[in-house]
């Protein structure tokens, strides 16, 4: 694809991709004519839907009977880099090209001009007379740091009514002004002067600022232990690709990440980012997306789905944690933000940073081989010590009936207490119990939409399943036998943990942190704000706490159940665990001067590799081991996989098509790949739908994306069948 946008005088016959499953239709561009990457809308058949001017038409259809473009939006058009990542995108992860277009236009009310509307500001008076409704309005204000609300919205996310805050824009503590609506973002400046950079921070800088300064595309895996500083140095390449004039994009893995972000980089630069995740409104992602196709938002900060903003000039992405299972997006398009932002980098000139003390095996294989650049911060910052770790055998624990924490670590919590300090005891398990079992008969709870057992969430006092969110009220009789009264929890959660944690330090202030407790991206923020901040003793928390956070009082970590990830056949189990022990390990100990820290970890097995090498510091021995195993298994990053997903709510309907398949699967033994399966999925049912899994491996250089083309091509799916393919799959639920 040419790299200058093509203009197509009116009447000429053009090619716009459709939201529709059609997608590509042939029409002739309008009155004033129409550029290549414009968003505009057509009439297909009685409706009008939303395309994208793509390219010159082709199709033989009659030119007089064509329907013509009904109008351009008011949105900038997307670059030809933009489309041809969209292209490239689709063909990697075998996702029709209208889903990708989708993916591109996720902003509301984008077919409306950019009127005028009335916004809320922040006014000039003091509150008059304090309420609690008042003060949540103002502390909304203040979160938000100035950007533009209507007042339903403000009155929305402060959970009172618009008549609060029209009573503040009443006594002139804000006031409601006309505003076009899509302000540009204020501009964040590169100029001021960061932090003072120790050693290897400073080398680390100067390469990045290098490579950004050189506009071309490279991506460099910097890998710098817990708490050394990598988000410091990755400003670093911010402020250079700011400089340049070009726009950055910073990719986190958890929204509750982005409160401590945002003030760096306001303290860095003088100036918020712009936030793109679901907990933003609908009127500033309206004004993102548009901002950042004007080139006027010079930092995104964001999920995943940020990647598919319509960037003018992306001069830079960071992908903070890149380890991150959440980069991986497994619903409707399965894509993984992190290759998509090497792919989006490589069409755009732009530099790829992926940061993590823990790097996907895929990562650190692709800095070995030199296809990425490799740069590391060895030591914490300042006169900060990585923890000490240790196991703690429970084989030799007297462990109590009925609780989880060993005497050895509540030994270790009761002198943390007493010194002041802070302890976060880690569960990777929701709710209260995973099992709920009837003493009378033996049934499990399960889901009736799903082959999953449903996990008790005390705090809400309902089963929940995971799977599919259903929810119920926890019985008194057991559904299969009716005795009543001898249903009884099995095995913990954070919330019974978080029960243990109350009756063994009863004066201690604990904070239970697990995501399904916080109803909103605020609250959740605001208690992490606390627990850094405030008076918490004990924090009890899944993996949620395990990321980026910096706990300055925090000096004791100690995990439940070290054992926990190692279960099961999965390929990355062993990965995973190390991942997960280590980033939760680093949140101890991170102030500079004090005594470092320590983690425990509660284990059945002190003996096994993985324990082993969690403890051992070892990292690149444990790198190399498990890389010569993918290796000899052909497994990736060595060999390639696909998962094929099947679904269908009739279990006969789903296995025949399954099995028909397979048996067409010639295109993919043709390019070297094996099918394995079908099987039931190990999920076997989900929401009613029975699922089947088959696995393609692949040699490394095998054409594979084109072999699932030509085996699929022809197939016609059985009514209600839902069939997707996951490129690189990280999960084989
Ligand atoms: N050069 C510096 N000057 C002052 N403070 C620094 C400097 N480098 C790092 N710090 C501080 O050290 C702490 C850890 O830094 P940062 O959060 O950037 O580490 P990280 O490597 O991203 O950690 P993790 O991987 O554990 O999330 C922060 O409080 C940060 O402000
Ligand atoms: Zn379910």
């Amino acid at each position: 694809m040419s790299h200058a946008p093509v203009f197509f005088p009116p009447g000429a016959r053009i090619a716009v991709l459709t939201c529709e499953p059609v997608g590509v239709l042939d029409y002739l561009a309008p009155e004033d004519g129409v550029r290549q990457g414009q968003l505009v809308l057509v009439p297909l058949g009685p409706r009008r839907v939303l395309g994208l001017v793509w390219a010159e038409g082709t199709g033989d259809f009659d030119l007089a009977k064509l329907r013509a473009v009904g109008r351009v939006l008011d949105a900038e058009p997307f670059s030809p880099g933009f489309l041809d990542f969209l292209t490239r995108a689709a063909e990697y992860t075998l996702t029709p090209l209208p889903l990708m277009l989708r993916m591109a236009t996720r902003a509301p009310d984008i077919d409306q001009p950019p009127a005028a509307r009335r916004i809320i500001v922040p006014g000039s008076g003091v509150i008059p007379r304090v309420t609690e409704a008042r003060t949540r309005v103002m502390a909304v204000m203040a979160e938000h740091g100035g950007a533009s609300f209507a007042a339903s919205e403000l009155a929305q996310l402060a959970g009172v009514g618009t008549s609060v805050v029209k009573g503040l824009v009443g006594t002139g503590t804000l006031a409601e002004i006309e505003a076009p609506r899509d302000l540009p973002y204020p501009a964040l400046d590169p100029g001021r002067p960061g932090k003072a950079l120790d050693g290897d921070q400073q080398a680390a800088s100067d390469r990045l600022r290098g490579a950004v300064r050189g506009g071309a595309y490279g991506t460099t895996l910097l890998r710098g232990v817990t708490g050394s500083g990598k988000t410091e140095v990755y400003l670093e390449a911010v402020a250079e690709c700011l400089a340049q004039g070009r726009q950055a994009l910073v990719l986190l893995p958890e929204i509750a990440l982005s409160a401590e972000f945002l003030d760096r980089v306001e303290a860095r630069f003088g100036a918020r980012p712009g936030e793109w995740h679901s907990g933003i409104t609908r009127t500033e992602r309206r004004r993102l997306w548009h901002m950042a196709g004007r080139g006027q938002v010079g930092l995104v900060v964001g999920a995943r789905s940020a990647l598919f903003l319509p960037f003018r000039d992306l001069g830079l992405i960071v992908v903070d944690e890149e380890h991150d299972g959440s980069y991986k997006q497994e619903d409707v398009v399965y894509y993984s933000a992190r290759d998509m932002a090497v792919l989006r980098a490589s069409i755009a000139r732009a530099q790829v940073v992926l940061a993590s003390a823990t790097p996907s095996l895929e990562s650190w294989a692709n800095a070995a081989s030199g296809k990425y650049a490799r740069l590391d911060l060895r030591s914490r910052y300042g006169e900060a010590e990585l923890p000490q770790m240790a196991a703690i055998d429970l084989r030799a624990e007297a462990m109590e009936p009925g609780r989880w924490i060993s005497p050895t670590l509540a030994a270790a919590v009761t002198a943390r207490l007493a010194k002041g300090e802070q302890s976060l005891i880690f569960l990777n398990r929701r709710g209260f119990a995973p099992v709920t079992v009837c003493r009378a008969c033996g049934e499990q709870i399960g889901c009736h939409q799903c082959d999953a057992r449903m996990v008790e969430h005390r705090f809400q006092n309902r089963l929940v399943c995971h799977q599919c969110g259903e929810t119920r009220p926890i019985p008194l009789a057991c559904p299969s036998c009716g005795v009543e009264g001898k249903l009884a929890p099995i095995g913990p959660g954070v919330e019974r943990i978080a029960e243990e944690v109350a009756a063994r330090f009863p004066d201690a202030k604990a904070t239970v942190l697990s995501s399904d407790l916080f109803h909103s991206a605020r609250a959740l923020k605001e208690t992490i704000a606390e627990i850094s901040e405030g008076d918490t003793d004990i924090i009890i928390g899944t993996q949620i706490v395990a990321k980026g956070h910096n706990f300055p009082r925090l000096t004791l970590v100690g995990v439940v159940d070290a054992d926990l990830g190692l279960q099961g056949a999965d390929l990355r189990a062993a990965e995973r665990s190390f991942q997960l022990m280590r980033q939760v390990a680093g949140r101890a100990g991170r102030i500079s001067g004090a005594a470092p820290g320590v983690a425990l970890l509660q284990t059945h097995q002190p003996d096994h590799a993985v324990i082993r090498a969690i403890l051992s510091g070892q990292d690149e021995a444990f790198w190399d081991a498990e890389a010569a195993g993918r290796q000899a298994a052909g497994m990736p990053p060595y060999g390639r996989l696909a998962g094929i997903i099947l679904s269908h709510p009739d279990l006969d309907v789903v296995s025949d098509f399954a099995r028909h398949l397979a048996g067409l699967a010639a295109p993919l033994a043709e390019v070297g790949a094996e099918l394995w399966g079908p099987a039931p999925a190990p999920i076997a049912r989900v929401r009613g739908r029975h699922r089947m899994r088959m696995l393609i491996r692949a040699p490394r250089q095998a054409p594979l994306q084109a072999a699932i083309s030509d085996w699929l091509a022809g197939v016609r799916l059985p009514t209600n069948l839902r069939l997707s393919v996951d490129i690189d799959p990280q999960s084989f639920l």
